[in-house]
């Protein structure tokens, strides 16, 4: 083994800093066997110091900027979290040809290119495995093992606190605020815990999905993003009518036209999908993606996606991987993006949905809401009345159509004087059985 330490400078010592920092220092002659030298910490940058009384005093400082330009740091290890000063301080790591390993998805879906860049012009690792799907090793198969196969679906749950929320709403009927406190406490939710519940953290992950699947360079903004706000009581009682559950999804498509040119769709929504489907069962802070590949055919990874060890892991397992390149003078995957192809707007893509009304209760209804159905060139798969005792109440699910076109027809038949209520509109993956 090398004598000569790998220096870490960790900055954040929070949720997932935390357990970095326990994990580096308990497991550290087990690190270093694996690493071929001893990883040890150059310093920690926290907001107070004070309130770390479990870290050696002389590792901790303020300034985050001072520690990543320090001559004896060989990787940063980010986990902060949010653009700026983030941004500035890898940029610096990674041009001084320091590696990176960071959990921080909302940077990376908005600036790998720049940072793959600086990577790539200094020779220095970028590793970032933690920032999607937490524990589970999702990045590296897609970046490495899956590098000669050619992948054309990735969909799955990839945010733990709104799985959270939704899977407390749909089993024990909890309310959604004390459900979400909940998951904040236990160290799930973003410090903002606005970007899980809208969507914006799973939007980031599947930027990031959509980029290394399709070789393509796709940010959160190509993204399209709702999420679980709108998620209501009716819906999720419409779901279980049907023998079905709603679950925030990210949905990453390689989208071929019939022209045969391919264009890249990435949206995260809420969906309802049957109970008999594998993701329906994934449930707390858990996350699941299912891989489509041509050769590979369906895989599927499962796992903790969230918390504060769950993570630490990934982030420890990336701390290895660029140890090791630096004590065997190799370098990790790079970024890869030769494919380049368009990112189709949400308009155009291939949806289905699921729609739930309350209407008269007289003959001509159902004739005059399928109308309006195709009247939008949108044909309907399968209808049911809700209640059985009433012919007021219908249930459609659509095939697929242009997502366009279902939200234009959802729009025609709230207007319409027969329709009392739009109970719940939602899209839906997955057969009934
Ligand atoms: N908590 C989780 O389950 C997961 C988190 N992540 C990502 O990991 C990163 C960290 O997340 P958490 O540990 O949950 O957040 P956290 O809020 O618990 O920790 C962040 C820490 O950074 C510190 N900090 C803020 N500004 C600082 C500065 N200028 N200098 C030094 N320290 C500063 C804060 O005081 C806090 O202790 C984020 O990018 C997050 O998106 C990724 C996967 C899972
Ligand atoms: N807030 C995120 C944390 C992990 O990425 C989530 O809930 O999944
Ligand atoms: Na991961």
């Amino acid at each position: 083994m090398r004598s000569t330490p790998i220096r870490v400078a960790l900055l954040g010592c929070g949720t997932v800093g935390g357990e970095v920092a326990r994990l580096l220092t308990e497991q550290a002659g087990e690190l270093a066997a694996r690493a071929g030298a001893p990883v040890e910490l150059a310093g920690i940058a926290v907001r107070r110091p004070d309130k770390h009384p479990e870290l050696p005093p002389e590792l901790l400082t303020r300034d985050a900027a001072e520690l990543v330009a320090a001559d004896d740091v060989d990787v940063v290890v980010e986990l902060i979290g949010g653009i700026e000063p983030t941004r500035t301080w890898l940029l610096d790591a990674l041009r001084a040809g320091k590696s990176v390993v960071t959990a921080n998805k909302a940077l990376l879906s908005e600036n790998s290119a720049e940072l793959s860049e600086a990577a790539d012009a200094s020779g220095a690792d970028l590793y970032f495995e933690a920032a999607v799907a937490g524990a589970i090793p999702l990045l590296r198969p897609l970046r490495e093992s899956l590098a000669g196969d050619r992948i054309t679906r990735v969909m799955g749950i990839v945010n733990g606190t709104t799985n959270y929320i939704l899977s407390a709403m749909d089993s024990t009927g909890a309310g959604y605020a004390e459900a979400l406190d909940e998951a904040s406490r236990l160290g799930y939710a973003e410090a903002d815990p606005t970007a899980d519940v809208d969507g914006y953290d799973a939007a980031s992950k599947a930027a990031i999905l959509a980029s290394l699947a399709f070789h393509t360079r796709v940010t959160a903004a190509d993204v399209h993003r709702e999420g679980i706000a709108g998620v209501t009581a009716s819906d999720i009682t419409a779901a279980k009518m049907l023998n079905r559950t709603v679950k925030l999804l990210a949905i990453c498509e390689r989208v071929t036209s019939d022209d045969g040119s391919e264009s890249v769709s990435a949206r995260v929504h809420p969906v309802m999908i049957p109970r008999a489907h594998q993701l329906a069962g994934v449930s707390g802070a858990f996350n699941a993606v299912y891989v489509e590949a041509d050769a590979a055919g369906e895989l599927m990874f499962y796992g903790q996606g969230a918390g504060g060890a769950p993570t630490a892991s990934a982030v420890l397992g990336d701390l290895v991987a660029v140890a090791r390149n630096r004590v065997l003078g190799g370098l990790g995957p790079r970024e890869s993006a030769h494919a380049a192809l368009p990112v189709r707007p949400m308009g155009q893509t291939p949806t289905r949905y699921h729609v739930s009304l309350d209407v008269a209760d007289r003959p001509g209804v159902l004739a005059q809401v399928a109308q309006a159905f195709a009247a939008n060139g949108v044909s309907i798969a399968a209808v049911r009345q809700r209640d059985r005792l009433s012919t007021a109440s219908l249930v459609i699910v659509t095939h697929l159509a242009p997502d366009a076109a279902l939200e234009s027809t959802v729009d025609e038949i709230a207007k319409m004087d027969v329709v009392h209520e739009v109970v719940s509109v939602m899209r839906v993956e997955g057969e009934d059985q």
